[in-house]
């Protein structure tokens, strides 16, 4: 088989997006999703492989401004749409993208490069680490009640049409969320990302509704969801749907569930991607009935380890002597010092003794702050070389906000 990987012209995209779909199972996204991954694609960031004039394999990223640990933003590129046809797999078409892609991204000065992924066990092996996780929850809203603190007296709800809301949601989502660690910055175009509303994804429940949190006038939050009624010989036990829920003050954000969990006819409310350490764990009345479940999210790969390192800040000072590994990107492998705080870092190579050894999917993992280096040792994944070294570093790299990544891409 000879088989030629190769940038993507913008003409090929349809085709090249449909093999992307095939390899996903065949099912073709709803008109309205395809258009904005079109218009989201970035051709000269996309890779196809191709056996004749067949794609067989496709990749590419978005040029991200990932938020990360001190409020800053860092050109990451948001690695997607990675696909190896059935006909073709585990001959190393995969592992011949990654390439390309790592080295492209190494040209383009990318110190990050992020991604979900499909099944996490793809992905360590080219040096990401999983950075993020998300919480479901399955709220047994019949039995669940909501605590409002002070303040919620004058908050209005008032449902609008989605797309009337959006600006407001818009503005709301980027004061709330936008510079929480592992959010992308949202450019342009990835604002309709939201609204997007394909009757695929309602999973049989009424198109996206929109309900707007105002005080005096002015929205200080939203909530955008899907009601899924359901009856049954006992009577009504219908579903609620969250997309997303955002709100500027804690009353509000509280007043928001309060509302989802008790509309009428329904008995249930779930939503699948919350953060970790999302306040709705303090706000229900009865946690087990929340079905709360774990899962990872953001899986991330420092490209250029002295780059990214020194690109976000540390709760505490540190100064601490890595020793990296990292077979797939050679240039990362070898000792590097890393001083920083508050304030800001500098992570540059050195000669000096090592403090801590680990690879560099372990410092992904530690990179925005919500996985613990000590926990990563406890799985003997990081190795402390100067006793102190393990805990000090794993504060420094803490985040006091857990990392989120609210929406996928
Ligand atoms: C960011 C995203 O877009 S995530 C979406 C990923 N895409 C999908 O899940 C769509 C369906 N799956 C596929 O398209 C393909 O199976 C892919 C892309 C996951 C893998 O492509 P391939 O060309 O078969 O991978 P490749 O041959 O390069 O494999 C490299 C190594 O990864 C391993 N590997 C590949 N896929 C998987 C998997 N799903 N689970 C576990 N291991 C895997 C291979 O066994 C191989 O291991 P080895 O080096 O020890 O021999």
């Amino acid at each position: 088989m000879t088989t030629q990987l190769r940038p993507l012209a913008r003409s090929e995209w349809d085709r090249w997006f449909g093999r992307l779909e095939l390899a996903f199972g065949g099912v073709a996204q709803d008109p309205e999703e395809r258009r904005l991954w079109e218009e989201l694609t970035e051709p000269d960031r996309s890779i196809g492989v191709w056996d004749g004039d067949e794609c067989v394999g496709t990749a590419g990223s978005f040029g991200f401004r990932l938020a990360v640990p001190g409020g800053g933003h860092v050109p990451a590129a948001g690695v997607t749409m990675v696909s190896v046809a059935a006909t073709h797999r585990r001959r190393g078409i995969l592992t011949s993208m990654m390439r390309s892609q790592l080295d492209g991204l190494r040209g383009r000065g990318e110190p990050l490069a992020v991604l979900t992924a499909s099944e996490p066990e793809i992905y360590g092996r080219f040096g990401y680490g999983t950075a993020t996780h998300q919480l479901t929850v399955e709220i047994d809203s019949s039995r669940v009640r909501v605590a409002v603190p002070p303040g919620a007296e004058d908050v209005r709800l008032r449902f609008v049409p989605p797309g009337d809301g959006a600006a407001a949601c818009e503005r709301i989502y980027r004061a709330t969320t936008g510079s929480r660690p592992g959010a992308p910055a949202r450019s342009p175009g990835w604002e309709r990302l939201p609204l997007l509303d394909p009757p695929s994804g309602r999973e049989g429940g009424s198109p996206l509704l929109c309900v707007l949190a105002e005080r005096a006038g002015e929205a200080v939050g939203y909530v955008r969801f899907h009601n899924r009624p359901h009856w049954t010989a006992e009577g009504p036990a219908g579903s609620v749907l969250v997309r997303d829920v955002e709100a500027a003050e804690p009353a509000v954000y509280a007043a928001l569930w309060r509302f989802l969990c008790g509309i009428d006819l329904t008995t249930s409310v779930r939503s699948r991607n919350r953060p970790v350490d999302d306040p709705l764990l303090h706000l229900v009345s009865d946690v087990r009935r929340c079905g709360v479940r774990v899962r990872d999210s953001l899986h991330l790969r420092p490209v250029e380890v002295g780059a990214a390192l020194g690109a976000r800040t540390y709760q505490v000072p540190l100064d601490v002597v890595l020793d990296v590994e990292d077979a797939f990107c050679p240039w990362n492998a070898g000792r590097w010092r890393l001083t920083g705080g508050p304030g800001g870092a500098a992570c540059v190579r050195t000669g000096d003794a090592p403090d801590l050894a680990l690879s560099v999917r372990e410092l992904g993992a530690a990179y925005l702050g919500g996985v613990s280096l000590v926990s990563l040792a406890g799985a003997g994944r990081v190795r402390e070389l100067r006793g102190g070294a393990l805990g000090a570093a794993s504060l420094a790299f803490g985040s006091a906000v857990a990392p989120w990544l609210p929406h996928g891409f």
